[in-house]
């Protein structure tokens, strides 16, 4: 990247303008011009935007982003490059179904003792075609006026669009309403995990010794979900997302946990959300993180709602109204529970304090709460692991009674 690629395009009269080598083409037809970088070719997408100022890579191999074009608020993305231990997704081979990044700035050559690969190398090696040279603040705006738009992201280092064939494209992709996009991104087979959270001495942990079973669902979950599990003591058993509820309880659990994940709950709820419910009904202690949460939420009878422009990012802050305190969360979800869509067992725990919408439920009559939000951050702050403890009290409690 030449330092001129830095520059809006059309920014000032007078500059020999480079060619635009990729486009973002909005689902209206707007169409915002910039520099490639990463894949090639185009995909369609919902244009969200994220706040976090670090951790990119695991914003990136977070599969609960399937289905999305990442517009990153923060101006300098990439200047720390990648490494092997940064990635979210369980499985490593398989891309985490980011469509899309867009930029403000051109990505510089790496600096950080961890890199082991250039951001721009990485983004191709993972199929993610990105653009640089974007107004973010515009676009971000646009977001909060008009909600998260479908779009292409384009990128041809020739600089040759068919614009009227990207325009059709995103206006015929049918967005995240209605998407199941669980399949894509679940594990193919049952396996344990047993790694625990990074060091920075050591790197990650092994578990030693394990107190408790837990049977996480797969939805799209990410490792350090797994890994903080492992650290308060669970044996975890990760299935995938159609695994049977006979399946599951076979394996005598003494929790549940059900991941994040990508899609319109209500998608993915049409075969989980029975699994969901006979697991509850039983009385084994559960666990929900986001879309986790949102199934909770349908498997009791409440509904979920698409939101305006979602919330993504490392800053938000959550009161949890059962200790008074407020935590600063990670986010990362475009539905919601609709809190009056809930019947009275289940309680609301927790709120956002920038929107007021639902961020946490439990219920009152069985072993089971979940949290809107992600309390393993990877990227973010660490304020919420105490939920990880909450799950291991209460699958004790249970055990002991
Ligand atoms: N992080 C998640 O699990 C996201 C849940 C859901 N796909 C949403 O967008 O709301």
């Amino acid at each position: 990247m030449t330092s001129e690629q830095d520059h809006a395009p059309n920014a000032t009269e007078g500059w020999a303008e480079p060619r635009p080598t990729a486009l973002l083409v909005l689902a209206d037809g707007t169409v915002l011009e910039g520099f490639g970088i990463g894949a090639t070719g185009h995909l369609a997408g919902e244009v969200c935007f994220n706040t976090a100022i670090t951790g990119y890579e695991e914003i990136l191999t977070d599969p609960s982003y399937a289905g999305q074009i990442i517009t990153f608020t923060f101006p300098h993305i990439g200047n720390v490059g990648t490494n092997e231990e940064d990635i979210e997704t369980v499985s490593m081979a398989s891309a985490s179904g980011v469509r899309g990044v867009v930029l403000r700035t051109a990505v510089t050559d790496p600096s950080n003792y961890r890199a082991t690969r250039h951001f721009d190398d990485w983004l191709k090696a993972r199929g993610i075609p990105g653009i640089t040279g974007i107004d973010t603040r515009a676009l971000t705006a646009l977001i909060r006026e008009a909600g998260m738009p479908n779009a292409v992201i384009a990128h041809a280092p020739d600089g040759v669009f068919d614009i009227e064939a990207l325009k059709k494209e995103a206006r015929s992709w049918p967005g995240l309403v209605g998407m199941d996009l669980v399949p894509g991104v679940t594990s193919i087979q049952r396996f344990d995990w047993d790694e625990t959270t990074w060091n920075q001495e050591t790197g990650y942990g092994r578990q030693e010794a394990p107190r408790h079973h837990v049977v996480a669902i797969d939805y799209g979950v990410k490792r350090n979900i797994l890994r903080l599990l492992a650290r308060a003591g669970c044996k975890v058993t990760v299935v995938p997302a159609t695994t049977s509820a006979e399946d599951i309880l076979a394996l005598q659990p003494d929790g549940v946990f059900l991941s994040n994940g990508p899609g319109d709950p209500a998608a993915t709820g049409e075969y989980a959300v029975p699994v969901i419910r006979t697991v509850i009904e039983r009385g084994v202690p559960t666990f929900g993180i986001c879309l986790g949460h949102q199934m909770i939420g349908l498997a009791v009878g409440g509904r979920t709602v698409k939101m305006h422009q979602g919330h993504h990012g490392a800053n938000h802050p959550v009161k949890d109204l059962t200790t008074g305190k407020v935590e600063i969360t990670s986010m990362n979800h475009g539905f919601a529970v609709d809190r009056d869509s809930l019947p009275k067992n289940a309680v609301e725990t927790h709120v956002s304090l920038f929107d007021g919408s639902n961020a946490g439920i439990a219920l009152a009559d069985k072993p089971v709460f979940s949290v809107q939000y992600h309390p393993e951050a990877s990227p973010g702050p660490q304020d919420s692991h105490y939920l990880f403890d909450r799950f291991v009290t209460m699958i004790e409690k249970h055990k002991a009674a």
